[in-house]
């Protein structure tokens, strides 16, 4: 039997530059969402990954701070933005273009328009493109989410989720969410799972155990892993040196890098091509 060869295809992200997006959500806000974001950035970036981060929050951008960023981005030809760089990784957040006490009152539209200008617009990976691009979401799961996740060509989404968050419907909204606009969930990450404490070491769990695991098993989804509630994990992200790039020896980044390996895992479990799911809303 002869078979035709296949046309070439047309790429399906519009971004072949960047291997992999993955979307950082939660159900809502406070839960550390950023934090994981920048935390698991820098622990790809640490097993020798070349890694972006686009910070879309645009009610609360910390990824500037959290990377201790400050000033803008340079524009080679007044079109493209060059991303910012820090600790090993690339940046680029809606905080660089605006004052720091701008409050951030857009409405849907505007602010979906300026992420996703960020995103195709800004220079990532220079020639050699990037391996892993990171996005932290705004917290929720309303239209300006629901919104990015299509207009973002999305591979696989994290939800970042507490104990109590677990006990709540939140998380499962952030599920329902991505499950509306066809995103598959790699994984959860269960935050502020056991606190630490910073003077004996002991620890306890101080929401509940389990929580995160049994979620997990309800969804048929992975738990990449529990991260604890230490002290030195606020304090460094605070100071602009988030606890991987701070203290790469520490349990604290142990266990984002073995978060970081384990989404690794689950992406490499899933089809090659980034799913376009936004493509036709390009
Ligand atoms: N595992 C942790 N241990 C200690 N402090 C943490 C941890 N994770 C996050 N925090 C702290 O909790 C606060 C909220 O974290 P973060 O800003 O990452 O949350 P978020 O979910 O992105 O919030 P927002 O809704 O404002 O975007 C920050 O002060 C951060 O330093």
């Amino acid at each position: 039997m002869h078979i035709k060869a296949r046309a070439p295809q047309p790429p399906l992200s519009p971004l072949p530059r960047i291997r992999n997006i993955i979307a950082v959500g939660s159900g809502k806000g406070g839960v550390g969402k950023s934090t994981t974001a920048v935390n698991l950035a820098l622990a790809l970036a640490a097993d020798g990954a070349r890694v972006g981060l686009l910070d879309a929050d645009v009610y609360g951008p910390s990824v500037p701070m959290m990377l201790g960023l400050s000033g803008r981005p340079e524009s080679p030809d007044s079109k493209h933005i060059e991303p910012m760089r820090a600790h090993g990784i690339e940046a680029m957040s809606i905080g660089f273009l605006v004052e720091a006490d701008t409050p951030m009152i857009w409405r849907g539209p505007m602010a979906t328009s300026a992420l996703t200008q960020l995103l195709h617009d800004t220079l990532w990976g220079g020639d050699a493109g990037l391996d892993y691009l990171l996005v932290d979401l705004p917290p929720g799961t309303g239209d300006i989410q629901l919104t990015l996740a299509q207009k973002i060509p999305v591979a696989g989404a994290v939800v970042v989720t507490t104990p109590q968050d677990v006990a709540t419907l939140d998380a499962r909204k952030a599920l329902r969410m991505f499950e509306k606009v066809s995103i598959p969930v790699l994984g959860l990450v269960e935050n502020m799972a056991q606190h630490v404490c910073s003077n004996c070491g002991h620890v306890e769990h101080l929401f509940g155990e389990g929580g995160g695991q049994r979620m997990a098993e309800q969804y048929g989804l992975p738990l990449l892993g529990s991260l604890p509630l230490e002290r030195s994990i606020r304090e460094q992200g605070d100071a602009g040196a988030p606890v991987v790039a701070a203290s790469p020896g520490s349990p604290a980044a142990q266990a984002y890098v073995a978060v970081a390996r384990r989404l690794v895992e689950e992406l490499e479990k899933r089809p090659r091509a980034p799913v376009s799911i936004g493509a036709s809303l390009l």
